[in-house]
């Protein structure tokens, strides 16, 4: 699947984000089904070139068939989406546009959301922008979308209910933690185009790595001189550009809280627990906080989809009021654990390698530790040794990768190894533990 990274920094809006798709190449014969088959002979979409700023762009023009659109409520047009013939991908995307534009609506006029009436003209202008954008992406074969900072405007709009301020109060609820600047004055972002970024793009990040295939430019309304009124869109398939060639980008969340006031006691209790509850890292930081008092920042470091449970049990376990979250990219040497005989014992090495080059050598931990427990000895004497033993069979920085079909090598960290019972044994952390992450 391709990966669509959308340059809103000069603003946004539904149908800049459509015309921006077009122009990279959708299928204007499927956006306009997927369109009838929400509102059927409600809407026509159709596109032409425009110049903006002198820059060549393509307008989508949404012209409605019908005086008043059926259905005015997010539950309506939920309902008519949820009915509608639409392959499940355009059906689930738009879904989440409307549910993110309602929720805001829902926020910032103090009502539920499925009584929220989206208004009269832009009702069917929304239905035609959402959909036809989820129409677009489906048929480029967009699996993943991102999009980079947002220019908002500044001033104020007239709208049917009156003069609003710009950034308009449903473009900041759903601005929330996403980067934003003014740009420039006007309303440069529009409550769908918002909602548009909010719903569809995983996260808010520069231009991506990737092998570019396809650039579509999408034109605003009014055309300004000094700053082209567009929204771009890039295509390609993703790469893990500025990593080293055979180490894999690994998308990873980072969940942060300062605390101040927790029994110094629990926190070892609490980094376990984290760990166990599959944090790839979790780690405290001493600092300073606000009003000077000593503090700690934890931090913990996890596969996305493990972040709404590793964030509830950092509520259960510690003090905090509140967990900052991040998405960061994660790079992960592939690595190998090759058996050596340390006496009577076996012990993993853990071997980070590139390109069958061996770059990392280490000797699991929790082995290590075991071991010397086992027979009485240092645990500093016994990772000497084991690093000694490893070095002479040849596991070193810059030497070629051992055979890694070898029976004895393999690429998760093995149980504890060789002659140790049972009630010997340390517990074996959730994932290899040294080296981090
Ligand atoms: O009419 C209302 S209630 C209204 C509210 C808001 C809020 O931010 S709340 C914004 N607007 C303006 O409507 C147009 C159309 O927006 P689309 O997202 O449908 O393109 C835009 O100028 C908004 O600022 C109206
Ligand atoms: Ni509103």
């Amino acid at each position: 699947m391709r990966h669509a990274w959308i340059d809103a920094s000069a603003g946004v809006a539904g149908d800049m984000v459509l015309a921006a798709l077009l122009d990279a190449g959708a299928n204007a014969d499927v956006v306009q089904g997927a369109v009838d088959a929400v509102v059927p002979g409600s809407v026509h979409v159709s596109a032409r070139a425009v110049t903006r700023a002198g820059l060549r762009a393509l307008r989508a023009d949404v012209k409605p068939l019908i005086d008043s659109p059926p259905q005015r409520t997010w539950r309506g047009i939920r309902e008519r989406l949820i009915t509608a013939e639409l392959p499940p991908a355009v059906r689930d995307r738009a879904l989440a546009v409307f549910t993110r534009l309602a929720e805001a609506e829902a926020t910032v006029h103090g009502v539920p959301a499925g009584d929220v009436h989206f208004h009269e003209v832009g009702a069917l202008d929304s239905i035609a922008d959402v959909v036809g954008v989820c129409a677009a992406l489906d048929d480029l074969g967009i699996g993943t979308v991102s999009a980079g900072e947002v220019a908002l405007g500044a001033g104020r709009v007239r709208t049917a209910h009156g003069e609003l301020p710009v950034p308009a109060p449903a473009v900041t609820e759903l601005a929330r933690d996403w980067r934003v600047r003014a740009g420039g004055t006007g309303e440069l972002a529009t409550p769908t185009g918002m909602a548009i970024i909010r719903a569809l793009a995983e996260r808010c990040e520069n231009l991506p790595p990737m092998t570019l295939q396809a650039t579509g430019v999408g034109a605003g309304g009014r055309d300004t001189p000094d700053r082209p009124n567009i929204v771009r869109v890039l295509i390609g398939t993703p790469q893990p550009g500025g990593l080293a060639p055979g180490s894999a980008a690994v998308d990873a969340v980072l969940l942060e809280a300062n605390v101040d006031d927790l029994d110094p006691r629990l926190w070892p209790g609490v980094l376990e627990g984290l760990l166990a509850a599959g944090a790839s890292d979790a780690w405290l930081v001493p600092i300073l906080m606000k009003k000077g008092r000593p503090a700690h920042t934890l931090s913990v470091l996890c596969e996305p989809g493990r972040a709404a449970a590793l964030r509830a049990r950092i509520f259960r376990d510690t003090s905090t009021l509140g967990v900052r979250e991040s998405p960061r990219a994660k790079t992960a040497l592939p690595r190998l654990f090759v058996p050596v005989r340390v006496g009577d014992a076996t012990v993993p090495i853990k071997v980070g390698h590139l390109e069958g080059v061996i770059v990392q050598v280490m000797p699991e931990f929790a082995d290590v530790a075991a071991l010397a427990g086992r027979e009485g000895r240092s645990e500093r004497a016994v990772l000497q040794e084991a690093l000694a033993i490893a070095t002479a069979a040849g596991l070193v920085p810059g030497a070629p990768l051992p055979d890694p079909v070898a029976p004895s090598v393999t690429d998760e960290p093995p149980g504890l190894m060789g002659g140790m019972s049972a009630p010997d044994r340390a517990p074996r952390p959730p994932s290899d533990e040294s080296g981090g992450e």
